[in-house]
């Protein structure tokens, strides 16, 4: 179901933690919001949930408002489902009564309960453990026995904060294509939480990048990546550097600068951008070393798996630009670059 998230309001011993938070989250989406610690994401999660109270604004669930002014829907009687960080499991219970338990409260038979339970639990590979507690799973098997117990739950909306967090890097790998199935299978809404960025862009339809209580931008990762609104957006998203430009010319989504103290270049820009200084983002795949660049130190550098990437500094500049190359790059060593791309941002 949709998630409307009007002007929301929170705030804990007079400090805000939500400060007029606003989105319209589509039926089916994957919907990631990423932010810092502290930023408030918890709490509109739990908002959300029901788990909270508003001070101000308004939740509605398909259309229906379930928390607002005189409203709060009770937490059970949303149809939403939570995956918290810490999985909540309850110890006594195998596998396979942690999965079928909640489908029988909600009143299915007991032979529907296992029915399903033992089909969710063959979905995220659980069958041969379903007799286990869960104090003899690994992290990764338990966040997998919570989202078998979302799916049989049939909800229509799931919320899930920081779901992989406690996961060492070569699990996360494995229940991020887990997450992709889960969201594909259920078709639910799924609100989901990390502080991740390369998590974030890897799993959304749509990502929100929160910053003290405020959502900053709200897009899908390509245009959150190539066009950020600010230059607080883009360092939350990919590498990449922010240099000041002056801009020439401009028409349509593309612009002539000027970067640094000379460097010529063509980049991506919102249409109506006019002539006057700006800031410009290159991301790392936008500068090439190229016969008849303009000469360029190498600062530092990093190999990325197949590419090499660096930063590389022109004399008499301020900052560094970033550069990738498929072959070897040696710090110290000066290379001619060449941009071939960049964005000027909207707001600096
Ligand atoms: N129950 C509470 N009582 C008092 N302050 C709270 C409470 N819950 C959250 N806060 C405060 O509200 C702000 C936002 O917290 P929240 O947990 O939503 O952030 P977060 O983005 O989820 O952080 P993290 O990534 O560290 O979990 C913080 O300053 C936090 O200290």
């Amino acid at each position: 179901m949709s998630i409307h998230l009007n002007a929301l309001r929170k705030s804990f011993s007079g400090s805000p933690a939500l400060r007029g938070l606003s989105a319209d989250i589509p039926k089916g989406a994957f919907f990631t919001v990423l932010g810092p610690s502290g930023c408030g994401k918890s709490t509109l999660l739990r908002l959300v949930a029901g788990l909270e109270t508003l001070d101000s604004g308004g939740i509605a669930l398909a259309g229906r408002p379930v928390a607002g002014p005189g409203v709060h829907v009770a937490p059970e009687a949303r149809g939403v489902a939570v995956v918290f960080q810490s999985y909540a499991l309850w110890p006594h219970m195998s596998v396979r009564e942690n999965v079928a338990f909640p489908i029988e409260t909600a009143g299915a038979s007991r032979a529907e309960a296992a029915t399903r339970a033992t089909k969710h639990l063959d979905t995220v590979a659980l069958t041969p453990l379903a007799e286990r507690k869960p104090a003899e799973l690994s992290g990764g098997q338990r966040q997998r026995v919570a989202l078998a117990r979302c799916l049989a739950s049939r909800a229509a909306t799931v919320l899930m904060d920081e779901p992989l967090a406690n996961l060492d890097p070569h699990l996360r790998g494995a229940m991020e294509e887990e997450l992709t199935a889960f969201h594909r299978a259920s078709g639910a809404t799924l609100l989901y939480i990390t502080h991740d960025q390369r998590e974030a862009m890897a799993l959304s339809d749509l990502v929100a990048v929160m910053e003290e209580g405020r959502f900053l931008q709200v897009a899908p990762p390509e245009e959150l990546h190539d066009r950020p609104v600010s230059s607080r957006v883009a360092g939350f998203v990919g590498t990449g550097a922010v240099i000041p430009a002056e801009v020439l010319s401009a028409g349509g989504a593309r612009a002539q600068v000027r970067l640094g103290n000379g460097l010529a270049a063509e980049v991506g820009c919102r249409p109506g951008t006019t002539r006057g200084t700006g800031t410009v983002l290159l991301r790392p795949g936008q500068v090439r070393i190229a016969e008849g660049g303009l000469p360029a130190r190498l600062e530092s550098v990093r190999y990325r798996g197949g590419i090499w990437e660096g930063r590389a500094r022109p004399e008499g500049w301020a900052s560094a630009l970033p550069v990738a190359a498929p072959a070897r790059l040696t710090p110290g060593e000066t290379v001619p670059l060449r941009v071939t791309g960049g964005w000027l941002l909207p707001e600096g």
